[in-house]
């Protein structure tokens, strides 16, 4: 990766997002600013329908918003052709969601391969062979998805998500089907991603255990970020959203202040 590489690898400015309009009307992103630094893990948490995966998705290009914009790096997604959205998906965007996209017909290893053949690139053996022992997927590289398990199939999706090195990995809610151990295995990947090879990973979950392997809680309420943690622990994201789910004269002060830090 470029030295001359932005210290911002993704980035929300006065991000909106409405859908309907007149009495059905949502906002389910209000005016979210918000920076996420490279080489760095943040998770992001809320309530049911606080607009993480609406954030997560306009972030990586997969939805518009309805005013402010998104960077990627240096890079506008509104100035993009869809050709150029394609293509900076492909290449510098790594996802992994709850509803993994695998090709049926194909086995684990081509599953994984396949962005980096569309494009054209090979993958780094030493990384890749990493990534696979990592996730215990070795002795099941032959196998289509219908023939893996659901935890094995989200681990094929987290290699597919990483095998290339791309810039940025989201994940919306990556371990939300998994059990324990294959849990940990998705979040440990994500965290020798940043560290030993400084990609950046932005995650939705609903689980304090997961949120713990981030370096930053951006928590999120109605639309807007409300609050946020460096360093978590299980116990001081449970906390935070006790904190957050307490009636609005207890916690607004906590509001206030959390959404000076982040803007
Ligand atoms: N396509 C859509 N049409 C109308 N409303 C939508 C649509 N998608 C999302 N919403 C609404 O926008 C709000 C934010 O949704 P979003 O899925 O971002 O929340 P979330 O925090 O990810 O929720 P969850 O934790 O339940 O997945 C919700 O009120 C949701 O009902």
């Amino acid at each position: 990766m470029s030295t001359h590489a932005p210290a911002v690898a993704a980035r929300a400015v006065e991000l909106s997002k409405t859908y309907g309009t007149g009495d059905t009307q949502v906002h389910a992103l209000s005016a979210v600013s918000a920076e996420f630094a490279r080489g760095e893990f943040t998770a992001i948490m809320g309530p049911s329908g606080s607009g993480k995966s609406t954030l997560m998705h306009c972030l990586a290009g997969l939805d518009s918003a309805s005013s402010g914009s998104v960077l990627i790096g240096d890079t506008e997604l509104t100035t993009l052709s869809d050709k150029q959205m394609t293509q900076l998906r492909r290449d510098r965007i790594g996802f992994v969601f709850q509803a993994f996209n695998l090709v049926p017909t194909l086995t684990a290893l081509e599953n994984i391969t396949l962005p980096l053949d569309i494009a054209g690139r090979a993958p780094d053996a030493v990384w890749l062979n990493n990534v696979l022992d990592k996730l215990g997927l070795q002795d099941r590289l032959g196998h289509r998805p219908g023939e893996l398990s659901g935890g094995q199939q989200q681990r094929v999706a987290c290699a597919r998500a990483l095998a290339g090195q791309p810039e940025i990995i989201f994940g919306d809610e990556p371990t939300g089907n998994l059990d324990s151990k294959s849990s940990g295995e998705v979040l440990s990947i994500l965290r020798a991603a940043v560290d030993e090879f400084h990609q950046t990973v932005v995650i939705v979950t609903h689980d304090p255990r997961a949120a713990a392997y981030a370096d930053r809680v951006v928590f999120l309420a109605d639309g807007k970020i409300v609050d946020e943690l460096r360093d978590p622990t299980a116990d001081s994201v449970l906390d935070t959203m006790k904190r957050l789910d307490e009636p609005a004269s207890v916690s607004g002060g906590a509001h206030a202040l959390a959404t000076d830090a982040v803007v």
